[in-house]
């Protein structure tokens, strides 16, 4: 076991800082291996954005190639308008202070300082966890890779919230904004909700609480199925919602059913409180069957599994989504308890550096 802690250690260095901790952006050229790039670059780096590979609420994602073709990144360009120049200018910031093998590497960015951004990001080939997880999906992600990518996002999670300065909350965990390479080990993305700058919480702004519901619902972060109840109530980001929409992240790991059902409309967490807890609160035969009811039927035949470990992630997800918050785990003792009770992670080489 000591060996496996000292193998999940890794080296953290900001990528530009000035004396108050913020990264220095440049005009044109390059800050510290991250370029600054003209819209004729971005063209001619998607081939005219000829290859979309995602979209999300705020931006469309293309294929873009460097290096004369031999390197894949992704492009993300943001819609052109006043409020979301604001959001990219908030993403690039926060991703140019972060270097963690489990975030999303920042290759490049175009800035034309007023309403249009994109940034060039490193390309995971496999999509997103919850392309990945759909029952349409041609692949079965096997039990190893479920609690890798637990423990890898967990990793990313307790870097934003405690191992960088000034802390970060993401506010938008959830299966989307976590991508994988060819491997299957997880990147986190999408940094547009990003809070910064305090140690647990933000208030909503003074103007928040005399706004009207309509526009508060436009100014609120996260995600339906992924939203702490506690932020939807008070309007306080904190560390402890990013912690509640990793839980319903391990919940999908282990169901392989979405956060909200597109049949039903049910929320997974509703759906899945009873049972959890009958898992949690009975011993032996009893809970293993309770355990294979809940699982993804998909994993039945697979010969990694093991439901002491299928407990342990269960047992995770319901102590992130207590309420009240306080009650939740921290991002450092989700990953200690994974490095604990699933052994199987130490075979993946978890945590080591790229
Ligand atoms: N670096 C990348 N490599 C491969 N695919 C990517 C990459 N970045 C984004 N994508 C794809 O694009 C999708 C949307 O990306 P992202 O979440 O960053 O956009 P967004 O506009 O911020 O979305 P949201 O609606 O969640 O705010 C991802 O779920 C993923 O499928």
């Amino acid at each position: 076991m000591s060996c496996f802690l000292s193998c999940v250690r890794f080296h953290v260095s900001a990528t530009t800082t000035d004396n108050d901790n913020k990264p220095t952006i440049t005009g044109s050229g390059s800050v510290s291996g991250v370029t600054c790039y003209t819209w004729d670059d971005v063209e001619s780096l998607t081939c005219n954005f000829s290859r979309l590979i995602g979209s999300g609420g705020y931006s469309s994602i293309y294929l873009a190639r460097l290096s004369g073709g031999s390197i894949n990144a992704a492009l993300k360009v943001h819609v052109s308008s006043h409020r979301l120049y604001q959001v990219f200018r908030s993403e690039l910031e926060i991703l140019l202070r972060l270097q963690h093998p489990h975030i999303v590497k920042l290759l490049g960015y175009f800035d034309d300082s007023e309403e249009s951004g994109a940034l060039l990001l490193e390309y995971l080939p496999q999509g997103n966890l919850q392309e990945k997880l759909n029952r349409n999906s041609k692949q079965v992600l096997p039990w190893r890779n479920r609690t890798a990518i637990a423990f890898q996002v967990a990793q990313a999670i307790e870097h934003i919230h405690e191992k960088c300065s000034p802390q970060i909350v993401h506010g938008d965990i959830k299966s989307s904004n976590i991508l994988l390479d060819k491997h299957f080990n997880s990147k986190l993305c999408d940094f547009g909700s990003a809070k910064v700058g305090f140690s647990s919480m933000v208030q909503p702004s003074k103007t928040m609480s005399t706004m009207s519901p309509r526009s508060k619902q436009v100014m609120m972060i996260g995600s339906p199925g992924y939203t702490d109840p506690h932020y939807l109530k008070t309007g306080i980001a904190s560390k402890k919602m990013d912690m509640y929409g990793f839980g319903v992240v391990v919940l999908e790991l282990v169901s392989g059913k979405e956060a909200v059902s597109s049949e039903k409309g049910e929320m997974l967490v509703h759906a899945a409180a009873p049972l959890i807890h009958e898992i949690l609160d009975s011993n032996g035969d009893i809970a293993e069957e309770k355990a294979r009811q809940f699982l993804d039927p998909r994993l039945s035949r697979d010969t990694s599994l093991d439901l002491e470990e299928v407990k342990t992630m269960l047992s995770v997800a319901a102590y992130c989504l207590r309420s009240p918050p306080s009650l939740r785990p921290s991002a450092s003792q989700v990953v200690q308890t994974l490095i604990k009770k699933i052994p199987s992670l130490s075979f993946l080489g978890c945590g080591k550096e790229e």
